[in-house]
């Protein structure tokens, strides 16, 4: 395994950021870390990359327990820390010069030169990287994170804050530069999962909820659908559960439904209303997003 993390768990104070959490991933992995915020992410990153001990568990990464030997398993490990913290006044040879140095790379002008092609960074190397868009200072955050080839990559919330056309550009630029390597990215963007990753691993308040690869998760979306049903004024839900509906959530006087059989609830909630009077004015059915599943996970309304 590339990558195991072993009931870790970090306290700070009196807040449990991260609650016994275990997972491990392998080479050609790009693992989705999914949650709201404050649910343990980065953190877990943080104690990954040996920037942070655990206060109880352990990691390994490439088999070197990173607590024990913090120096050895970052040279395994790249890493891009959320809001990417970059020296503006530098320049981008010199600032991936700075890194190159730090991990003692034998010919770091060649492997600058390799790194600066591989990221796309060629039309602006000649910039300070205060002078950048938003979208190369992450090419330039990559570019430091993979300067010494590592096989570990660690990338948190890698595309917050890019426009459209950036996302796609970095997504694929991650797609490609993950090909030999395990990737473990965090991200709020349920889609950039699903363009991505392999596998989701969602967190909820310091706790790991669900670790499944992508195309279990795809299944489960197939199988499980919603049916909503809008009613002309609010509706008592206690009528629904006692009537063995499956309610999830409101919104205004919308209501929804999680089904296997959407013809047989939509039957159900339309006799229902016939039966008790109530103002049906809608019914219709919806598949299961990712989104859905992650909101219904983490206990968030839509
Ligand atoms: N240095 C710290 N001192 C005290 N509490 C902290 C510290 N760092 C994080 N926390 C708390 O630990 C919890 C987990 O934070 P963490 O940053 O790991 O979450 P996250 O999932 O990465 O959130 P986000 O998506 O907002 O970045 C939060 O409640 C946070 O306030």
């Amino acid at each position: 395994m590339s990558i195991e993390i072993n009931k870790l768990t970090k306290i700070y104070g009196n807040q449990i950021a991260v609650d016994s959490i275990s997972f491990s991933a392998q080479k050609g992995e790009i693992i989705g870390l999914l949650g709201p915020n404050g649910a343990g992410k980065s953190t877990t990153m943080k104690i990954l990359t040996g920037f942070l001990s655990p206060t109880h568990g352990e990691t390994h990464v490439c088999g070197i327990n990173v607590q024990e030997e913090t120096i050895k398993a970052q040279q395994k490990i790249g890493y891009l820390p959320e809001n990417n913290p970059l020296h503006y006044e530098m320049y981008v040879k010199e600032y991936l010069n700075f890194a190159a140095n730090l991990y003692n790379i034998k010919k770091p002008k060649e492997r600058i030169a390799e790194i600066i092609d591989l990221c796309g960074l060629t039309p602006e190397c000649h910039k300070k990287i205060g002078q950048l868009s938003k979208g190369y200072k992450q090419r330039v955050g990559l570019a430091q994170a993979l300067i010494h080839n590592p096989e570990v990559l660690i990338l948190d919330e890698p595309t917050t804050g890019l426009d459209p056309n950036q996302l796609v550009d970095i997504r694929s630029l991650i797609k490609k530069i993950s090909q030999d390597k395990t990737v473990i990215l965090s991200t709020h963007i349920m889609q950039e999962v699903e363009a991505i990753c392999s596998r989701v691993v969602i967190f909820n308040k310091g706790k790991l909820i669900t670790d499944k690869p992508i195309a279990e998760i795809q299944t489960d979306m197939n199988n499980a659908n919603y049916v909503y049903a809008e009613f002309s004024e609010s509706i008592n839900t206690d009528i629904f559960i006692e009537n063995g509906l499956s309610f999830q959530s409101q919104e205004a006087n919308t209501y929804r439904f999680s089904t296997n059989n959407e013809t047989e609830t939509r039957k159900a909630i339309f006799n229902l209303a016939t039966k008790n009077n109530l103002p049906l004015i809608g019914l219709w059915k919806e598949k299961n997003k990712l989104e859905d599943i992650f909101h219904d996970l983490t206990g968030k309304k839509q």
